[in-house]
């Protein structure tokens, strides 16, 4: 059966090309000029979709008073650091504090500790990832803390995760967001039940991450777009939003399918994901913040992950206009002030 009705879709698909092709050319437009018509209104209507989703994430910037007392703004935890990978927690950190978040903790193991703290006298480095005593250590921190960010730099070692496990179920016994990136989304994939259904969690995978996720999460992953393939693993992980990196990001809470297609760069260096993921950490608690009359019905989750996926991809775009080739994530960090102010301050 399936051949013959196979077949059948194509023949009736060549019908429709054919019968198009005679109106088109009884009107004298040729087929081409009619496809890139059609295919640029498609374009022109994603980036209203998107033009209207950045207002969005304008409203749930908190404004900028002589009111508020430290902390106000976002109390942020990085939780990854270990002895290969210094920068990633690094980069994480310190952008949530560049987007605007008052303050940012890194745990890391005890060896990476005094590394990460050299890079910058801005953040707060706590050793105790890889100590017996890890989980209790970070659930003492949980009350002051307004998101967690996962997995940048953490690596695969089995003691390390076994503690970023018990620091996920404290977390969420806590009610506190998460957003899990690179070897945290390895602990997921190995065990998905630990976020399931969990709605405040937002996962970042880049291309390999992803298909990793896909093939534990669903088994055959099968055919069909990519954004049909993000916001399949969406429902089954029970709606957690996720945000597949790539030429464009495609984000899904298993309900709406967004997709940002801000201008960014053609380079690929390190540590962009890294920038991401402290990004959306505090876009995240400002999103939940915000209220349903800023977010008007929309996801707060959805409108965190545009944001931060628009603010990494024009801090790119900038870097790479003054540094071409060289650029690297640093001077891409350097750009975070500059591009909020002209995405979502102008
Ligand atoms: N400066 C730093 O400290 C950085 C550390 N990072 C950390 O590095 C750790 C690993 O993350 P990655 O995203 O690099 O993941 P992987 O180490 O799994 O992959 C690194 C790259 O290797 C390639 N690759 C992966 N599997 C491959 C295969 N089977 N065959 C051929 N090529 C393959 C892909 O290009 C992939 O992007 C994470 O903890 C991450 O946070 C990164 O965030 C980058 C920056
Ligand atoms: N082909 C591409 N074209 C344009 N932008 C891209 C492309 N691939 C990734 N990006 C952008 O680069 C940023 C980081 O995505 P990437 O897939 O490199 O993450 P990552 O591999 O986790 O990075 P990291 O090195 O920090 O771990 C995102 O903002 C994403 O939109
Ligand atoms: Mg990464």
């Amino acid at each position: 059966m399936a051949p013959l009705a196979g077949a059948g879709a194509v023949l009736a698909g060549a019908a429709a090309v054919a019968l198009l092709s005679a109106v088109l050319v009884l009107y004298e437009l040729p087929l081409d000029a009619v496809l890139q018509r059609a295919f640029s209104l498609h374009k022109a209507h994603s980036i209203k979709d998107m033009e209207n989703t950045l207002q969005l994430v304008r409203n749930i910037i908190p404004p900028q008073t002589s009111k508020k007392h430290k902390g106000q703004d976002g109390r942020i935890g990085v939780v990854g650091g270990c002895q290969e990978y210094t920068g990633a927690p690094y980069f994480a950190a310190i952008s949530a504090l560049k987007v605007g978040a008052d303050l940012s903790h890194v745990f890391c193991t005890r060896e990476a500790a005094p590394v990460v703290k050299s890079y910058s006298p801005e953040l707060i480095v706590h050793p105790v990832l890889d100590s017996p005593g890890a989980v209790h250590h970070v659930e003492e921190w949980l009350p002051r803390l307004h998101v967690l960010v996962v997995g940048p730099g953490l690596g695969r070692d089995d003691t390390l995760l076994e503690n970023v496990k018990g620091i996920l179920e404290a977390a969420k016994a806590r009610d506190i967001p998460v957003v899990i990136d690179a070897d945290g989304l390895w602990l997921i994939a190995q065990h998905p039940a630990l976020l399931q259904g969990y709605r405040k969690a937002v996962l970042t995978p880049n291309h390999v991450e992803f298909n990793r996720l896909s093939e534990a999460v669903l088994r055959d992953p099968g055919d069909g777009s990519d954004r049909e393939a993000v916001q399949r693993l969406s429902q089954a992980l029970g709606n957690v939003t996720v945000v597949r990196k790539g030429e464009r990001d495609v984000i899904s809470d298993g309900e709406q399918v967004l997709e940002c297609a801000q201008e960014g760069s053609s380079r690929r260096c390190g540590g962009q994901g890294d920038l991401l993921s402290g990004a959306l950490g505090v876009l995240v608690h400002w999103a939940l913040l915000a209220g349903p009359e800023k977010t008007k019905g929309s996801s707060p989750l959805l409108l965190a992950a545009m944001g931060a996926c628009s603010l990494t991809r024009q801090c790119s775009h900038q870097a790479f206009q003054k540094h071409g080739r060289s650029t690297t994530t640093t001077d891409m960090i350097a750009e975070v002030g500059p591009a909020f102010h002209r995405l979502f301050e102008t």
